[in-house]
């Protein structure tokens, strides 16, 4: 008997994988997280991304491990960058291999939850768990009919509940046995997060296309496709107290001609300002945490057509 299995090279009958909760404003999805984690995680003080999906935790156990991930809001996509939101929801979806679909007990099941319902259904091949939150707010009658309210969502959007788990996440009632629930829906494998090891570039990656859309918005007939963006650092600000953590994000956004340069950076600067507080939003949202961006436009002459440019700026 050897400690590590063969073919996935963790421990014998560990598992490890990713889940996001999902469900309407209130529905306790970031309280019940923080108490699966056990302790708040501000996403600064480890970053271990080797997904570009922000991680809000991870539940270490001793069969295995389980990492949260956060998945801003659907919503109805106005923008272009709403709708890359949206697609972001729904790739992260597809991406992990469970979806927590939470339910307020305490509130009927409603079109909010239908919405959300259906929106999961579409992402056909991932497990799908109904947790029913706040348990500790009803009677145990009131709770059996929530259950009975949440398998006919689970039948009219045509999901297959992998399991109904009831919680509390403020008594903590049912949290390690949701918590190993998930757990058997991942497959076998080593721990995902050693301590300590950080890759971030994909989730740079996305950053940059949040900066380089909110660098578009308005000027697309102006510079199609001139524009590149380079996450140069991305770093938790020192000497923050913990609760109020700050990223500096450092980014260099490239041209192709002086011209563009001065589209880009507006009158007085006032472009890109505007271009820097819209992209910092969305980044906020994305990574869960505070952000200080940092932009400067440089012209890189004709990039588009030097390899050694493309390469360097990620093409
Ligand atoms: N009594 C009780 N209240 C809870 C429980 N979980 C969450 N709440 C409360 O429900 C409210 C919403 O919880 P959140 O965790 O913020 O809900 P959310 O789904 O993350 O909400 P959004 O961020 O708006 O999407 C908060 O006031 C919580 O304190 C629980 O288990 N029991």
């Amino acid at each position: 008997m050897t400690a590590f299995s063969d073919e996935a090279g963790g421990p014998d009958g560990y598992r490890s994988g990713f889940a996001c909760f999902v469900g309407r404003p209130n529905a306790g999805k970031s309280t019940l997280m923080n108490a699966l984690v056990g302790e708040k995680v501000a996403i600064t003080s480890s970053r271990p991304q080797t997904t570009r999906h922000a991680i809000r935790g991870i539940v270490h156990r001793d069969d295995g491990q389980l990492v949260l991930v956060d998945t801003p809001g659907l919503h109805r996509p106005r923008t272009l960058l709403g709708q890359r939101l949206n697609d972001l929801v729904r790739t992260t979806w597809a991406e992990v291999d469970v979806i927590g679909m939470c339910i307020p007990a305490d509130e009927r099941v409603g079109p909010g939850d239908r919405f959300i319902a259906g929106a999961i259904a579409e992402i056909a091949r991932t497990p799908k768990v109904a947790v029913v939150t706040k348990i500790d707010t009803i009677t145990e009658a009131q709770l059996a009919e929530q259950l009975s309210a949440v398998a006919a969502l689970g039948a009219d959007a045509e999901i297959d509940w992998a399991e109904v788990v009831p919680v509390s996440a403020q008594t903590g009632a049912q949290l390690d046995l949701l918590a190993g629930l998930l757990l058997d829906q991942m497959p076998p494998g080593p721990p995902l997060y050693p301590e300590g090891e950080l890759t971030d570039e994909p989730e740079e990656k996305l950053v940059a296309e949040l900066i380089r859309e909110a660098a578009l918005e308005g000027v697309r007939e102006e510079l199609p496709h001139s524009i590149a963006v380079v996450v140069e650092e991305m770093i938790p600000r020192e000497d923050r107290p913990e609760d109020r953590p700050l990223l500096d994000v450092h980014v260099n956004i490239y041209v192709e001609r002086d011209s563009q340069k001065s589209i880009v950076i507006g009158r007085k600067g006032a472009r890109l300002r505007e271009v820097g507080t819209q992209a910092r939003q969305h980044i906020e949202r994305l990574l869960g945490t505070p952000v200080y961006l940092d932009l400067h436009v440089k012209v890189a002459k004709d990039w588009q057509r030097d390899p050694k440019k493309l390469g360097r700026l990620g093409f």
